[in-house]
């Protein structure tokens, strides 16, 4: 025999029920022995609360209530039964109707709705649905027969929520069931006392129903039909990639519904569960789908995590002091004041220290709970050996739940390090000896992302979702879109990495689209974007959405972007940025913001800041951490001026070779940033800053390439026009150059803490003398490295190579939050 129920979901709309009816159909031409329990149609249940409130106010507005709810039972007759079938049951729904309006007049004259009354008011639900359904089962071809459940589960009379006497119940059931072999068509929720009083079985009472029916009758399996496909992995409003569980404990499953996992109530299926009887989660509107099967099987390959959950509001009190400190008796005093007020404790920690002991309570009962405690530690408290109990609010409990992970080192590891790096601070820790739960709180604003974070880590280990926030999309920025756009299905089928640019801003616009912005057509959709550039707003709004995994990408060169970068990092995002504003200007503030990413424990990095995507600071690390002394860094790292001068022959203009570097993308977007020198003065102190010394801007020395006029020039274009005229200026040099079997470049040096920056003339002995296009060629002379310097050589500038670089990063970034 096989037990199913249908929730109130299920039976929702006519058409609804037409589903059921296939899948009843299905079973019944199959031969199989099944019985059915029904709860009210959806929302009926509440609609007769309110409507016996409003009678019980004194309120006539019940009335429309009433009239709804029985037009609603007499349209679903006429949608699905004709003829006799239709006849059978209008008469009989009529006659429970007008005792259901009786039953309300009597609420409304006494002003007064009891909970025994109450149960009797709600049974009309039930009772309505079941019997319904068993005759639309019966027009179908199935032998069905209704079950008013009254008949059959006998409880005492605590109205309400009534507690079931097992013996006589499972003796009605057994002599039921044995001399009607039809199909039973059973009421949920309702039940009856001594003297037929009507009775309800409280929260998750269907379920419960069909437990009793299901351990009475030694039934093979209970199938619980609801609207989702069984019990999923999170809650699927905050996890958009939750998935089906789809085996689980019976004790998997009571925490996971402890947690609010809504789908099945299962204290209710106790008597089920101590026969043993398995049990299926199965969705009405998936039929096919297999759901959930919750038995007592533990399944050692399955994973150690079954399911992360959470209770997204609790309050967290702490009574704490040395009073505390081996008095036997202090934890009974604690929790029996607040089991005398009646206050549900939903977690409770304490450090072997014995200083405090923390729990966490409904956030409605935290005052409560408060001056109960101190009400019994008032002694305590009056001598100061206890402190006044702490309050903290607005926080989350999020939890592992799963049988394996027992004995299983390293799953706390994981929990901890998912959240850790997200910027997560766990508050407080619980895991009962059991080791089926991990609860950790945490404050409510990070409960979706930690959820997110935790589901990642222990079920998509080998998918990851990165969530990018982009400002800057000019030459760099546009190319990385094109790039990532060109990866995505690479990275998704070789890395599971899944990359979502969530915000996007340039000098005007921003735009932001949680699940991913269409990179087929930003341009467009930013351009559209209704909002105003504000950097303020667009970090405000990144930190708001406090998505897993974020990273922030600036592609800007501007300061008031890198002015955010400590925010930033202080809010535990990554950053990735070609921008060299932020590490290049004042130590004091380079020094702030590597210390920031290292006490919040996430990433920052600006390996394109000097020779674009060529490894030149992470080589410089790499000879630092290994142990090696740099001497001397020599270098042309100025992709534009390597260009410019590497393409400049006689009979050329000097400045349409630089217009020609502009063009190419070599330049910054201001031109004479390269040209007098600031760049690679940028680069210098960057270098000597990760090699330790704190060199300021001032400290460099520069030998400027550009005449006076050009370097006073107040725009672009102006200068641009000053360049021209200097343009016999730059022939000169370059034929003195040549008259000497020489060529010019740009070159930064750096030796022991004197920085230089220059025009020079190197002959083909030199390694400068041989560069050609952008390239940038940095050469280490250090104490390992001295006879043969180590030389990192390439193209050190342009679009592709930078947004490359920084598109490394980004993954860099992502497996480390993994
Ligand atoms: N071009 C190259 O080869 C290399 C460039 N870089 C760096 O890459 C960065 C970007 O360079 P490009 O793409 O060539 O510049 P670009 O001028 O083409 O693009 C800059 C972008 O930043 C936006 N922007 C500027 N100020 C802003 C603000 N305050 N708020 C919001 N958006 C703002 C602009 O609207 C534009 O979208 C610069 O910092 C540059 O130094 C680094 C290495 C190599
Ligand atoms: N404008 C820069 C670009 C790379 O940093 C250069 O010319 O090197
Ligand atoms: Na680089």
């Amino acid at each position: 025999m096989k037990v199913l129920k249908f929730g109130g979901s299920s039976v929702a709309k006519p058409e609804r029920i037409r589903g059921i009816v296939d899948i009843l159909k299905g079973y019944y031409t199959k031969g199989e022995k099944f019985t059915v329990v029904f709860s009210a149609f959806g929302g009926v249940t509440d609609s007769l609360i309110e409507m016996s409130t409003l009678a019980a106010k004194g309120d006539e507005a019940y009335q429309e209530h009433f009239e709804a709810f029985a037009a609603r039972h007499t349209q679903a007759v006429h949608e699905l039964l004709d003829g006799e079938y239709r006849e059978a049951v209008l008469p009989e729904l009529e006659r429970n109707n007008e005792v259901l309006k009786n039953l309300l007049y009597g609420v409304f004259l006494v002003r007064e709705a009891s909970k025994r009354t109450m149960d009797y008011v709600l049974s009309f639900g039930e009772r309505s649905s079941a019997f319904i359904i068993s005759h639309v089962l019966r027009q179908s071809g199935i032998n069905a027969a209704y079950l008013d459940a009254r008949r059959i589960v006998k409880t005492d009379k605590s109205f309400g929520s009534a507690r079931v006497d097992f013996k006589l119940t499972y003796q009605k059931i057994r002599a039921h069931y044995a001399q009607n072999p039809d199909v039973q068509v059973v009421t949920g929720f309702v039940a009856s006392a001594k003297g037929g009083l009507t009775t309800t079985l409280g929260r998750g009472g269907s379920d419960y129903t069909a437990a009793l029916i299901a351990a009475g009758l030694d039934a093979s399996v209970i199938e619980i039909w609801t609207d989702v496909d069984g019990v999923l992995t999170a809650d699927p409003r905050k996890v958009k990639r939750a998935f089906t569980i789809p085996t689980m404990t019976y004790a998997e499953a009571m925490e996971m519904s402890h947690f609010g996992a809504k789908v099945i109530y299962p204290p209710t299926l106790q008597p089920a569960l101590l026969k043993k009887i398995p049990l299926y989660i199965k969705n009405t509107f998936n039929p096919d789908f297999i759901g959930t099967l919750i038995s007592d099987h533990v399944d050692p390959e399955a994973t150690a995590v079954k399911g992360i959950s959470s209770i997204s509001h609790v309050a967290l009190l702490t009574l704490s002091g040395s009073g505390l400190f081996g008095v036997p008796g202090t934890a009974a005093r604690l929790f029996s004041s607040l089991a005398a007020a009646g206050i549900n404790i939903i977690l409770i920690t304490q450090g072997s220290s014995e200083h405090a002991i923390s729990f966490a309570v409904q956030p409605s009962m935290a005052n409560k709970a408060r001056k109960r405690v101190e009400e019994a530690f008032e002694y305590e408290i009056s001598m100061k050996i206890i402190n006044p109990v702490k309050i903290e609010e607005d926080l989350s409990v999020v939890a592992i739940i799963g049988e394996n992970m027992r004995y299983q080192p390293g799953i706390s590891g994981r929990l901890f390090q998912a959240l850790g790096k997200n910027g997560i601070n766990a508050v407080a820790i619980a895991q009962g000896s059991s080791e089926l739960n991990v609860s950790v709180v945490i404050n409510r604003s990070d409960e979706a992302k930690a959820l997110n974070a935790l589901h990642e880590s222990f079920f998509l280990s080998d998918t990851k979702e990165l969530h990018l926030f982009m400002i800057g999309v000019g030459l760099i920025g546009s190319t990385l879109i094109n790039q990532i756009r060109a990866q995505a299905g690479y990275l998704k089928e070789t890395r599971g990495l899944e990359i979502k640019v969530v915000g996007m801003a340039n000098s005007r616009k921003m735009l932001f689209e949680e699940s991913g912005i269409d990179l087929e057509q930003w341009q467009d959709s930013l351009q559209e974007a209704a909002t105003e550039m504000d950097p303020a707003i667009f970090i405000g709004k990144m930190k708001e959405l406090n998505l897993s995994n974020t990273i922030f990408v600036d592609n800007t060169a501007s300061s008031k972007v890198a002015a955010f970068y400590e925010d930033i990092l202080d809010s535990s995002i990554s950053i990735s940025t070609p921008n060299k504003i932020a590490v290049s200007s004042g130590f004091v503030q380079y020094q702030r913001l590597k210390a920031i990413a290292a006490k919040r424990g996430v990433q920052f990095m600006y390996e394109t800041n000097v020779g674009a995507g060529l490894p030149v600071i992470s080589t410089l690390n790499d000879l630092i951490i290994s142990g090696d002394r740099i001497l001397r860094i020599e270098g042309v790292v100025s992709g534009s001026l390597s260009y410019i001068f590497n393409n400049f022959k006689p009979g050329m203009r000097f400045s349409e070779v630089v217009r020609k570097a502009q063009e190419l993308g070599y330049t910054e977007p201001d031109p004479r940033i390269d040209l007098n020198g600031l760049d690679v003065r940028r680069k210098l102190i960057i270098l000597a800053r990760e090699t330790g010394l704190p060199l300021e801007a001032e400290d460099v020395a520069i030998s400027p390439v550009l005449p006076e006029s050009c370097r006073q020039a107040a725009t672009v274009e102006s200068f641009f026009s000053e360049l021209e005229a200097a343009d016999t200026y730059f022939n000169a040099l370059l034929q003195e150059a040549e008259a000497n079997g020489k060529v010019l470049r740009m070159v930064g040096k750096l030796e022991g803490s004197s920085a230089t920056i220059g025009l020079q003339q190197v002959g083909s002995d030199h390694p400068f003398y041989h560069l050609s296009g952008s390239d940038n060629m940095i050469v280490f002379t250090t104490e390992r490295y001295k006879e043969r310097p180590l030389v990192v050589r390439g193209p050190g500038a342009g679009a592709e190579v930078t947004a490359a670089g920084v598109f490394a990063e980004i993954i860099t970034i992502g497996n480390y939050l993994g």
